[in-house]
């Protein structure tokens, strides 16, 4: 098993291209089952969970082709999809263990071959993570659902799908694309209301759209759908990886660094920009980017997470991380997830000061961290024991490096080109 090995204390400095957003890419793929017409996705990222998700669609039937390397702009990866006709309905267990993202079969295959069987994803390393919320949507448009044996098996009525209204208690992202994807093959109109409004539902609402879908209020809390008979091929451009960027902007944050990434999209990033200001870094839209600078030790910051435009829960790690070498007593509060506070403990070998009071942190800032070997159990927290290790003095080694190529293409190569000292090694 690979594992990163880090020499913490040099300040990062240089251009770090941002690749496609994995959380949009893996709500666009599936879109490809909406068509007998062929998607082609361009500047998707090379990512262990793209890879998985090219295996679930190749499982039901469509063909895949992928054209153009990652540049070292990370740019030119694009993957041409064709359903010419949806071979299989269901997605395995094999493949849903590996991958929570798989659950997004679930609406358009529903919608496209009137059936989908899938099996429950569970819960993973972050939280219990139920989709209860995806079954009631795809029920208010007609669809006939049965658990049983760790699957779930929806059945569309004779005739398809019809429009339906779909209001959620809470904001939930996955569940919102679900019932997207089902509602632009559905025969009437669907108005969702409090949809969740992450930047990755707007996307997807575009990619839908290109694809002759007819969408309004997207970007908004209430999506109204007009469903369509079908829907066409198109060429769409993934967005970039807001998550990316604001991983790398705390690099810059916790090395005293100063980065440009390439390609970042400040307008859907406030809600990190805002408390990266706050905290003392100089951050500025520049041509062909986003420059964030750090002049000094980050400032303590309160920070809650909440669904978007609030901060998001997938920055909490990396931010904490950066808080940890701040100045001053920081509060964290994760309010998505119950058990997103894997990395605080080996944050704390580390050299960190965190309690964990049930969804609160409360971190006071050290002056310094120290490298050691630590275990990465889900994506954001092994990058943030990354940045922890670009920081610490001495050797940091990241184990089950896994999580990190679920979500982050390239990080040796885009660190290293910007002074880290970091190097992947098969041993560990
Ligand atoms: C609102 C939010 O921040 N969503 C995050 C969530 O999306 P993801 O789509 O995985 O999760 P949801 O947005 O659906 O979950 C939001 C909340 O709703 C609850 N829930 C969800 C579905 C359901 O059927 N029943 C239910 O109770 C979840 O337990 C959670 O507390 O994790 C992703 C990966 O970290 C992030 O990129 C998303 O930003
Ligand atoms: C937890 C994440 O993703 P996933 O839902 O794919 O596990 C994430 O992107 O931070």
């Amino acid at each position: 098993m690979d594992r990163i090995i880090i020499r913490g204390g040099k300040p990062l400095i240089g251009t770090v291209p941002i690749s496609g957003a994995k959380n949009a890419a893996l709500t666009l793929l599936p879109c490809a089952l909406l068509t007998d017409g062929k998607l082609t996705l361009s500047n998707l990222p090379r990512l262990a969970d793209v890879d998985s998700f090219g295996h679930l669609l190749n499982g039901l039937g469509v063909s895949t082709t992928i054209a153009g390397a990652t540049s070292s702009n990370g740019i030119n990866r694009a993957m041409t999809m064709h359903a010419a006709d949806i071979a299989s309905t269901v997605a395995p267990y094999d493949i849903v263990r590996k991958m929570r993202a798989s659950i997004l079969v679930l609406g358009p295959l529903l919608a496209r071959a009137g059936e989908a069987t899938v099996s429950l994803p569970g819960g993973c390393a972050i939280g219990n993570r139920p989709i209860d919320l995806h079954l009631k949507g795809l029920e208010a448009l007609g669809a006939e659902i049965e658990l049983a044996a760790g699957y779930v098996k929806a059945t569309a009525p004779s005739g398809g799908l019809r429009g339906g209204r779909v209001s959620f208690p809470i904001v939930s992202v996955g569940a919102t694309e679900n019932v997207l994807m089902a509602a632009v093959l559905a025969r009437g109109e669907t108005v969702i209301e409090n949809a969740a409004r992450e930047p990755e539902i707007a996307d997807l609402c575009r990619c839908l759209v290109a694809m002759g879908a007819d969408i309004s209020g997207i970007g908004t809390e209430r999506l109204v759908v007009q469903g369509q008979e079908s829907l066409h091929g198109a060429d769409y451009r993934v967005m970039p990886d807001r998550i990316e960027a604001g991983s790398y902007a705390c690099a810059a944050g916790i090395t005293g660094g100063d980065l440009l990434l390439a390609g970042a999209n400040a307008d859907d990033m406030g809600a990190i920009l805002d408390p990266l200001v706050e905290a003392g870094l100089e951050v500025s839209n520049e041509p062909g980017g986003l420059r964030v600078r750090a002049a000094s030790r980050p400032r303590a910051l309160t920070i809650s997470t909440a669904p978007f435009p609030a901060f998001p829960t997938d920055m909490q790690a990396q931010f904490m991380a950066m808080l940890a070498l701040g100045e001053g007593t920081s509060v964290l509060t994760e309010t998505i997830f119950e058990n997103r506070y894997m990395h605080v403990p080996e944050l704390t070998r580390m050299g960190a000061d965190i309690q964990v009071h049930g969804r609160t942190a409360i971190v006071k800032g050290v002056d310094k961290l120290v490298g050691a070997p630590v275990m990465a159990t889900d994506l954001r927290a092994s990058m943030s024991l990354v940045l922890a290790g670009l920081a610490a003095e001495g050797e940091t080694q990241v184990l089950r490096i896994y999580h990190l190529d679920r979500g982050y293409e390239r990080l040796e190569e885009k660190l290293s080109a910007v002074g880290a000292d970091i190097e992947r090694d098969g041993d560990g």
